[in-house]
Formats: structure tokens, sequence, C-alpha cells
């Protein structure tokens, strides 16, 4: 089989690479020119389409074809998850495979609409066609029947949405408040301590429906029977501690929030009937002491919310509040995950900047400002599940005194 040679670079200004006027950077070394060299090959059409006719390459161009297309088209595939989640086509779905006009009566679409959006669903794997026609749950639907954490979480997207309209415009710094930073009115309120409880109920409800995404994996990473006293600080409506009062039924418990928070904890609390185990107070980490007597401390999706100057004061307060050998653990995304880059850096970089502030941090960067803070042996947890979360643990020096 004769392969044709790939064509010669291409010369003269209508190449795409070949834009002086843009061009800012200079390879520097063997290594940097043979990759500039390369890219120069890939920005050329010419080369692409010899390399598409070529079979023993076609198949990499043909799947960075695809993943350059669902970069493009990935905010259409959201859109499609989010009308199947507001339609609950997935709880729908259930019980078994439907004719697809039983399902247009159901939720009141015409069969031409709803088939257009099962098609997509079928074509994203959410969905499947069974025979006869029906439509069933497929590969990706079923694991999200009933999944209350990430419905919320697709349901409050619209603000995210909204902020990403105009994604350099959020990057250039937008006129007014984007729309993220108003659903969590923390970042932008000179004392959030004096947030009312209507300001804070529709974060906390986020929250607290999205921390089944995280608890159980923070429990199965992290002994944390073998302590006394748990403070889970910037808590929230006290969801994780919840999760925590089961696994660790001799651990006491207390949860510290902004006072409009730790009311509706202290309610949560009250509700699962930890009342007498379980302790909630109210205060601001920016402006109070944190509470004494807890030889574990938990910050779990808080560090992430803050830029450094407020994480060196928590992580401060945090040493403080601990005694000698206690521990202070750590659970949020964080950048540079193995095999969740894109939801470390790309997600949660994004959605932080249009939260107003924080950002996403590597452990590296983590342990840097936790041994500034004066913590030692800081350490990386493994997750089974990369997704969502990553785990640290640090400990204040010495040894706690015998009890
Ligand atoms: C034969 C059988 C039964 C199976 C064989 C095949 C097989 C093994 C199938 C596996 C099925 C399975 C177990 C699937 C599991 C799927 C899972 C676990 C999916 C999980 C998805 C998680 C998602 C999509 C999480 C999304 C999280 C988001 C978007 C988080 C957003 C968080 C925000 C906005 C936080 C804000 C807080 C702030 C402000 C940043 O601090
Ligand atoms: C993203 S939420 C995380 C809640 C909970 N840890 C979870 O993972 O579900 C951040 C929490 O930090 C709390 N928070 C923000 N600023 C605070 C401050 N200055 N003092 C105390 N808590 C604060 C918020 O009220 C909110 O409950």
């Amino acid at each position: 089989m004769q392969l044709a040679s790939p064509p010669a670079p291409p010369a003269g200004p209508d190449s795409a690479a070949d834009r002086p006027d843009l061009a800012l950077g200079q390879p520097q070394g063997w290594r940097e020119r043979l990759a500039a060299w390369r890219d120069r090959r890939m920005a050329d059409p010419a080369f692409r389409t010899w390399v598409l006719r070529t079979p023993l390459l076609r198949r990499v161009a043909q799947r960075r074809a695809r993943q350059t297309f669902d970069l493009v088209a990935g905010f259409v595939y959201s859109q499609v998850l989010r009308a199947c989640m507001e339609l609950e086509l997935f709880e729908r779905l259930a019980g078994g495979p439907v004719q697809p006009a039983a399902l247009a009566r159901a939720v009141g679409l015409d069969e031409a609409a709803l088939d257009r959006l099962l098609a997509a669903g079928v074509a994203l794997k959410l969905l499947r066609w069974r025979a006869g026609g029906r439509i069933a749950l497929g590969p990706l639907g079923a694991p999200l029947v009933g999944h209350t954490a990430i419905a919320a979480l697709v349901e409050h997207h619209h603000a995210l949405y909204a902020d990403l309209a105009d994604p350099v415009g959020l990057l250039r710094g937008p006129a007014g408040r984007p729309a993220t930073s108003r659903q969590w009115p923390y970042t932008v309120h000179a004392r959030p301590d004096s947030l009312a409880a209507e300001q804070v109920a529709t974060y906390s409800g986020i929250m607290s429906a999205s921390q089944p995404l995280i608890a159980q994996l923070v429990l199965d990473a992290y002994p944390v029977q073998r302590h006394r006293l748990m403070m889970d600080v910037g808590g929230g409506e006290g969801a994780f501690l919840r999760a925590v009062a089961r696994q660790a039924p001799g651990l006491r418990l207390r949860l510290f929030d902004l006072p409009a928070v730790a009311d509706r904890a202290r309610q949560r609390f009250a509700e699962h009937g930890l009342a007498g185990r379980a302790e909630a107070v109210g205060g601001s980490f920016l402006s109070d002491s944190l509470p004494g007597g807890a030889d574990l401390i938990s910050l779990v999706r808080v560090v992430h919310d803050h830029d450094d100057a407020t994480v060196r004061h928590l992580l401060r307060a945090a040493h403080a509040a601990l005694p000698p050998g206690g521990t202070l653990l750590i659970a949020e995304p964080m950048s540079e995950t193995p095999g969740a880059e894109a939801m470390g850096d790309a997600y949660f970089g994004l959605y932080l900047l249009a939260m107003g502030q924080g950002r996403p941090r590597s452990p590296a960067t983590l342990r840097a400002l936790l041994a500034e803070a004066g913590f030692v042996q800081i350490r990386q947890l493994a997750t089974h599940l990369p997704l969502q979360t990553g785990l640290m643990v640090a400990r204040v020096p010495g040894h706690e005194a015998a009890a």
C-alpha cells in the first residue's frame, strides 16, 4: 500500500500558523523546537487532511477530532442533561422502558420535540433505545435516578451558565457582580456573620444536597473515630457531621459556621436526634477565634472559597484552636488531581472565578500553606473516586497531653 507522503509545510501568510503579528513566543532548545514543528504541522489543514487519510494515523486524528468537538459542543451536552433532569426522565424510566408517546404525554412535550431530546440523550449515553421503539435508562443515566445531589448542582448551574456566556468578560473582570457570586453571599458581604437566615438558605441547601458526593469518600479515607471531639469549620447545615455521627458513634461533634447557618445546623441536629452530641457554634473565622477543645478540625469545601490571605488566617486559627498533636483535615476539589484535572482546574477554576474569590489549589500549594501555618506531618490521602475531592491531613507539632 503506497502511503502518500505528508504535504510540505505551508509557506506564506495564508497558513493559520504563520501569523507573526500574533506570535509571542520562541521555542527554546531542541525539545521545544521539535514540539513547535509538530504544532505548526497540526495547524496546517493540508497536514490534518493527510493524517485523516493515513490508516496508521487516522484513529489518533479521529479521537482528537471527537475530543475537540466535545469541547466545542460540551455546553449543549450539559443542557441536554439539564433538560432530562428538569423533566425527571431518569425517574420516569426507573421502572423500565417506556413508549416515547407515553413519555411525551407525561412530560407535556409534543412527540417530535421529545424525540429530539431522546435522540440526544441516547447519543450521550444517558438513555438507550429498546425493542419496539421504547426508551430506557442508559449507562450514564441509571446512576442519576434520584441523585438529588447532582440534580441540585445541575439546577443551580443557571447562574454559572449566565456568567460564562462571556468568558473573556469574566476573565477581564465583569462590570457587575457575576450571578454566581450572588449565590454565595458570604463572598461579597463585609460582615458575613451578619447574613440573615434567608440569605444563607439557598446555598446551605445546595451544599447539604451535594454533601453525599463527599462525605463517605472522606470517611472511607480517614478514620475520624480515632478522635474525641471533631469540629467541622464552615460545616454548613451539618450534613457532613451527620454522616460522621453515623460512622463514629463515640465522637463528640461541633460545627462552626456563620450564625444564621449555625442556627440551621442546630435545628438539623435536633431533627436527627443529635442535639445532645453535636453543638453548632455561630461566628466568623474572619473575625472570631475558633473554639478550642477539638482534637480534629475539618475544612470541607471551605479553603478553596477564599483567597490566600484569608486561607493563611484560617489555617493559623485552626492551628491555634488545636492541641499539640491535633489534626486538621482538608477536603475539597484540588487542582492537578490525576484523572480529574478538568474537574479541578477547568470546572472549579472558572466556578471560583465566577464566585468572585478563591481558587482551586494543588496539594503542593496547600502543603506550603499548611507548613507556613505551623502544621507538620502533612500528607495527602488517596480517595477511590478522585472526582470532586482531594484530601489532606496535617498535625500540630507535639504530643497531646495524656487524656
Ligand atoms: C452490571 C452493573 C450493575 C454494572 C456494570 C458496569 C458498572 C460497574 C457501572 C458503574 C455504575 C456506577 C457505579 C456509576 C457511578 C457513577 C457516579 C458515581 C457518578 C458521579 C458523578 C458525579 C458528579 C457528576 C459530580 C458533580 C459535582 C459537581 C458538579 C460539583 C459542584 C460543586 C459545587 C458547585 C460546589 C460549590 C461550593 C463552593 C462554592 C465552590 O465552595
Ligand atoms: C461551600 S460551603 C461548604 C459547606 C460544607 N462544608 C459542605 O461541604 O457542604 C462553605 C461554608 O463556609 C461558611 N463560611 C463562609 N465564610 C465563613 C466565615 N467567615 N466564617 C464561618 N463560616 C464561613 C459558609 O456559610 C458555608 O457554610
